[in-house]
């Protein structure tokens, strides 16, 4: 499925992708893994045969983890002459050979996988089960849709059958999103079906804090997935909350650099503090930057294990999805969006677009030009009641058909299958984001499409991707026809949108160290943001918030 973008044959080069120190690798039935035990490090060549037919896990010691009493995933290691690495997975998608029905889970699990449809395993699932139920801390990294949440879970869940019934809290998962916490626990509710003492419950930020605490104290149960902010309000207002919690015997971060990063990294560590130090902790996301590796031990016991399905050389985006870059000036935006998806959604009525854009009242704006030229657009935002996100969130997950805009709440984890494109309009946050974003399309091994509308002054971006397969695609030349249309629907918007969106686009620029050091040229470029508006002079700023900014008596900024 091609979209409209003409992209140029030109690759872009290809640097080394950016990981961590080079991996060793331990091979394991059908993959090939790479696999470490925290810092130090165990060392294998990668180019070593598969092992026989029992995933073995090397430890800080060397010793082979594949004895007695650890439950390895018993396989037949493929023979058939295929490196270890195209045996790791059926057809090349992302499915090994390994059956759960050879994993040593309990039958409750196997039943309840089988009714959610598992048959094999994926690679992350294969690699991290058998040294989660040794009861080691891994930190496991897996591309974008590849099963890492029941790579988590279904270890993590046999831990707590080992367990006496409890009223405790035995198993806490941490995610950036309340979407995401909701569709963590709705897969958690799938491997629990016949698992009777083992309750889930989601406490997350956007519902009464007051209608949680009488769920919880009604009815406590020994799973809980949270977003940390209301996390921590619970351990602060909640009656019994602190004592509960002291319960857990695995903690898993989901998404965990995220997690790590300077937005919620004193909230975790704040968390962290009330859950017992003798527990198991699983750190699971697509991208680990070297610093997040440097300050795992936040989180995670000395001898880790980093187990990294993605192979070294490989890139952290997947081959099936095609990436394109477009380079415009801002005020042909617009144009190009509307122009890109008009024949996106013509080319297939099988369409399921996300749009992601750099702010809430950004994509806003985005959403309601797009709706006002009859696209069949949702959005998806922090502005929006959580009652609305989790409608809309729901919808698109179920439909086809549709365009989602959506500001970075989508931009990890969230499991919407069948996306055929996703779109990046604007500087994405850094270079994982842009991935997770990707990471949206091309999920269980599926096709996507990816687009990245950046203006010239944002180019510097692609440097933090180079390694990645992204080619540069023509902006579309724009009709005067769908000049006239989109140029229209942009009047129309009502100003205080507008004024709100400019805001919030100057606020995210003037994060952005590159944009924001010469302000001058900030706030050139933000007039260039107000012009594709329609807006002949620039809205005025309340001056507090310009105060907030470090932006008060800029020249060229109006204060209200
Ligand atoms: N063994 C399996 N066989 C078939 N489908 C699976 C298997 N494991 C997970 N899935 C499905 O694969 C999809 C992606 O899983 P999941 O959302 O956990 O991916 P992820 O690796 O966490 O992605 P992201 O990095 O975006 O968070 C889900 O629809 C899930 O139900």
């Amino acid at each position: 499925m091609s979209t409209s973008a003409n992209p140029k044959p030109k690759r872009r080069r290809r640097g080394p992708p950016k990981q961590g120190p080079a991996s060793p690798v331990v091979a394991t039935v059908g993959a090939m893994v790479a696999h470490e035990v925290g810092g130090e490090g165990a060392r294998r060549d990668a180019r070593q045969a598969p092992p026989p037919a029992r995933v073995v896990a090397t430890t800080a010691t060397g010793r082979g983890s594949g004895g007695e009493g650890a439950r390895g995933v018993e396989g037949s290691a493929s023979n058939d002459g295929r490196s270890a690495h195209e045996a790791g997975s059926v057809d090349g998608s992302y499915l090994t050979e390994t059956r759960f029905d050879q994993c040593a889970i309990s039958p409750l699990s196997l039943k309840a996988v089988k009714d959610a449809g598992y048959e094999r395993m994926t690679q992350v699932q294969e690699a991290t089960l058998p040294i989660i139920l040794q009861g080691k801390d891994v930190l496991a990294k897996a591309k974008t849709g590849t099963g890492k949440t029941v790579g988590f879970l279904l270890p993590a869940i046999e831990v707590l059958t080992a367990l006496p019934r409890s009223t405790s809290i035995n198993l806490l998962v941490m995610c950036p999103t309340r979407e995401l916490a909701n569709q963590v626990a709705a897969e958690a509710r799938k491997l629990l079906k016949y698992h009777r003492s083992l309750g889930v419950q989601v406490v997350i930020g956007g519902t009464r804090l007051p209608q949680e605490q009488r769920s919880m104290q009604a009815n406590p149960c020994q799973i809980l997935v949270a977003t940390p902010g209301r996390l921590k309000d619970h351990l602060e207002n909640t009656p019994g909350f602190s004592t509960r919690i002291k319960g857990v015997k695995v903690l898993v971060l989901d998404e965990a650099d995220r997690l790590l990063d300077m937005g919620f990294r004193r909230d975790i560590e704040k968390i962290i503090a009330f859950i017992p130090k003798e527990r198991q902790t699983l750190l699971f996301s697509a991208t680990v930057p070297e610093e997040v590796r440097q300050i795992s031990h936040v989180a995670m016991r000395k001898d880790y294990e980093f187990i990294n399905t993605v192979q070294e050389g490989d890139e952290e985006t997947h081959s099936q999805v095609n990436q394109m870059y477009m380079i415009a000036p801002l005020d042909l935006h617009f144009y190009i969006l509307y122009d890109v998806l008009k024949k996106h959604t013509a080319e297939d009525a099988e369409y399921k677009v996300i749009v992601f854009c750099t702010t809430a009242m950004v994509t806003k704006l985005v959403a309601v030009v797009l709706s006002q030229l009859k696209l069949n657009i949702r959005e998806i935002h922090s502005r929006k009641s959580q009652s609305a996100r989790t409608k809309v969130s729901d919808e698109f997950r179920k439909s086809k058909g549709l365009i989602l805009v959506s500001s970075d709440v989508s931009a990890r984890g969230v499991d919407y299958p069948d996306v055929t494109l996703v779109i990046q309009v604007g500087l994405p946050a850094d270079r994982e984001q842009y991935i997770h974003r990707l990471g949206r399309t091309g999920r269980k091994g599926k096709e996507g499409q990816g687009i990245l509308l950046l203006a010239p002054w944002e180019m510097h971006f692609l440097s933090t991707v180079n390694d990645l397969s992204i080619s540069e695609a023509v902006a579309p030349s724009i009709d005067s026809s769908i000049q006239a249309v989109v140029k229209d629907a942009v009047t129309r918007v009502e100003m205080k949108s507008k004024e709100s969106a400019y805001q919030a686009w100057l606020g995210y620029y003037n994060s952005n160290k590159s944009i924001s050091r010469d302000k001058a040229r900030l706030v050139r470029l933000a007039e260039e943001f107000s012009q594709s508006m329609g807006l002949e002079v620039p809205p005025a700023i309340p001056k507090l918030i310009l105060r907030k900014m470090g932006l008060s008596n800029v020249p060229g900024l109006r204060s209200a």
